[in-house]
């Protein structure tokens, strides 16, 4: 079996890293719009919508590039992951669509569950039944959302190798440089980005976000309001 997904390999299978700096300010929520249920629980716009959806795109396409036309399942790992592997695969398909090739595509899921407020804990559930046999023998693309620690990454791998796929690679939205990553860097990153606990763009805290657009980095008040 082939396995794409490097530990500590700082350039992924699309060459450059799209780097967002520490000193990054972000935008300020007044020139976007979002929920005003979130007034003051976010500190800024990190990384907006239309911005996500472009680099998507791009993503879709050097996945495309790297696929030739093997047939391809796609792992989406949710909750978090959900926007994110709706859009890319919707980029896909509208891109083999204008192109010569014809991509037989399937999608399909596993729920991981690690985090409580903003920090990775030990319990790592695999929530639900994770019959993914669809693996056996095929090309796999898990999307994830965001890789921090790298915990759950790992998890969803060992899952989809126990299942003998002919090849894993991985495409992360988001990755954060955190000092107690485990070094697995996906094969397609969208932004690497700092360490701030961001939530949108399906992200959560505690459930909350998940209707936000932007990728935003949460405030030190919205994490005291909907802290458990
Ligand atoms: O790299 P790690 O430190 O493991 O963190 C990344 C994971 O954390 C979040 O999942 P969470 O446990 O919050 O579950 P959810 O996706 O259902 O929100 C996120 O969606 C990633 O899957
Ligand atoms: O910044 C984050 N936001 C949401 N979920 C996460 N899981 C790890 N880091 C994050």
């Amino acid at each position: 079996m082939t396995f794409w997904c490097h530990l500590v390999d700082r350039h992924g299978k699309d060459g450059r890293l799209h780097t967002i700096r520490d000193d990054w300010p972000g935008y300020s929520l007044d020139l976007f719009t979002y929920p005003e249920h979130y007034t003051s629980d976010l500190d800024c716009v990190l990384i907006p919508h239309g911005v996500i959806m472009d680099r998507t795109e791009r993503m879709a396409r050097n996945i495309l590039d790297g696929l030739g036309n093997q047939d391809l399942v796609v792992l989406c790992v949710l909750k978090g992951g959900y926007q994110f592997c709706s859009d890319l695969v919707e980029h896909i398909k509208q891109l083999s669509k204008n192109s010569d090739t014809s991509l037989p595509m399937r999608v399909d899921f596993v729920r991981l569950k690690s985090y409580l407020n903003d920090q990775s804990t030990p319990d790592l559930h695999v929530v639900g039944g994770a019959d993914l046999s669809v693996l056996t023998g095929k090309n796999v693309l898990i999307v994830e959302a965001v890789v921090s620690t790298g915990k759950t990454l790992q998890a969803a791998l060992e899952l989809a190798e126990g299942f003998r796929p002919h090849g894993i690679r991985v495409a992360g939205l988001l990755v954060k440089r955190v000092p107690d990553s485990l070094g697995y860097r996906p094969d397609y990153v969208g932004f690497e980005i700092p360490n701030r606990f961001v939530v949108g763009y399906a992200l959560d805290y505690n459930e909350y976000f998940r209707d936000l657009s932007h990728i935003c980095a949460i405030s030190e008040s919205g994490k005291q309001k909907y802290r458990i």
